[in-house]
Formats: structure tokens, C-alpha cells, sequence
């Protein structure tokens, strides 16, 4: 296996010593569990990344999983793709099995950002039936609350670094040089469903099968 076969001699000491330094910081990090609810564009993309490093969380963000897995051309990806080009909603049961397969990685042992689950009432149930099973529970639900007429904007205009997950804006936040990432110099991407046309049908997904999710965890709390 690769991950067994890297010899620590040959790994930068300044990479050593952030690891290190990391595991220090977050070994007396209390457990967190956080989901963050809000239409597309609304900001949980940006937050998520600086959440997780200031509480050594694992950033689970279902459409990120979902696109990979679009790309890799996987039996999952195969099924999901249609419905996340129309801008509906993938089945609960491909995204569920995917959450749970997720929660296991050891980069969630202190808890897990979602973003982007629950998106329905359906999968918030199964959520909890999941956390249930291990003896925990959600600590915060984050409600990105915006209006739909700020986001055609901030849609139409992200620009994509794909294996970081960073976003750019060409008006808000624009690359030092337009179509590449300032970090690594790879190409940015846009997203095939951020146009006017599909940003509609994420936004009419959204406020019928994702805002009941927040009452749910209203009446909860
Ligand atoms: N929890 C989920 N349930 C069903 N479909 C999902 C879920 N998460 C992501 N998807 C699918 O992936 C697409 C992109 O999701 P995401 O990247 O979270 O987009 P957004 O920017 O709209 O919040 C959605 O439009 C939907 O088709």
C-alpha cells in the first residue's frame, strides 16, 4: 500500500513539523458535529474550509463527492448525473450511502462539517438514525439565510480550482490571472449547472425540499 510504504526520511521537515503542530492543536479540540443549511451561492463553500481548520473538522460536501464521482464515470456517478444537470435533487438513498461511507475516515474523528446534507427531510431522519447508531448527535445547524436575487450574480460569475475546492469570482473575488488558480497555476473551472437557467431549478429545490430541513431541526432544538 503506498500510504505504509512512505519513508518518513524522505518527507520535508517543514511539512513534519505542521502535522505535528496540527495534531498538538487538535488533540484537545472538543468533537463537533455541524451542518450547514443554505441556497447555492449563499457562502457555505467559503466558510466550510476555514471552519474545519479552527476546529479539525472534516469538510463533507455531497455535491463536491457527487461531481467526483460524475467525473470518474463511477456506477454513482453514472446515476447521479442527470438530475444534478437539471439542477434537481439526486435520490436520498445515493447520498445517504455516501455520508455514511464518509463519516468513517479518520480525518472526521473530531466531527464533520456538512454542507450541502441534509437536503431533504428524508435524509435528515436518516441522518439521525446514523448518528444515533454511534452514540452521538448534531451540536449546531448554520442557516445561511440570503435572498435569491444576490445569487444569480455570485453563480454565473465562480470560477473553479477543482482539487482545492477555492472559488474566485471574476467580479468579487477575480484570479490574479483570469482561468488560473493564484495557488498552483492550474486551470479554473465553471460548473456546468452554474448558469441562470439551472441556478433556477437549484433555487426551486432548495426552498421546497431543503427549507423544511431547517423547521425540522427548529422544532428540534
Ligand atoms: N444532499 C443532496 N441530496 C440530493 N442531491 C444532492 C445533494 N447534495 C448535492 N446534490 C446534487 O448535486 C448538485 C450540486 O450540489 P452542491 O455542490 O451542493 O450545489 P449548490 O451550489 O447548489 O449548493 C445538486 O444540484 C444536486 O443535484
Amino acid at each position: 500500500m503506498a500510504s505504509s510504504s512512505v519513508n518518513l526520511e524522505d518527507v520535508p521537515s517543514e511539512s513534519l513539523m505542521s502535522e505535528l503542530l496540527r495534531r498538538m492543536k487538535c488533540a484537545s479540540k472538543p468533537e463537533k458535529r455541524l451542518i450547514l443549511i443554505g441556497p447555492p451561492g449563499s457562502g457555505k463553500g467559503t466558510q466550510s474550509p476555514m471552519i474545519k481548520d479552527e476546529y479539525c473538522l472534516c469538510h463533507l460536501a455531497t455535491g463536491d463527492m457527487l461531481r467526483a464521482a460524475v467525473a470518474a464515470k463511477t456506477p454513482l456517478g453514472i446515476k447521479a448525473k442527470e438530475a444534478m444537470d437539471k439542477g434537481e435533487l439526486v435520490s436520498d438513498d445515493l447520498v445517504v450511502g455516501i455520508i455514511d461511507e464518509a463519516m468513517k475516515k479518520p480525518s472526521c474523528q473530531k466531527g464533520f462539517i456538512l454542507d450541502g446534507f441534509p437536503r431533504t427531510v428524508v435524509q435528515a431522519q436518516k441522518l439521525d438514525e446514523m448518528l444515533e447508531k454511534q452514540g452521538a448527535k448534531i451540536d449546531k445547524v448554520l442557516d445561511f439565510a440570503i435572498d435569491d436575487a444576490i445569487l444569480e450574480e455570485r453563480i454565473t460569475g465562480r470560477w473553479i480550482h477543482p482539487a482545492s475546492g477555492r472559488t474566485y469570482h471574476t467580479k468579487f473575488a477575480p484570479p490574479k490571472v483570469p482561468g488560473i488558480d493564484d495557488v498552483t497555476g492550474e486551470p479554473l473551472i465553471q460548473r456546468k449547472d452554474d448558469t441562470a437557467a439551472v441556478l433556477k431549478s437549484r433555487l426551486e429545490a432548495f426552498h421546497k425540499q431543503t427549507e423544511p430541513v431547517i423547521d425540522y431541526y427548529s422544532k428540534k432544538a
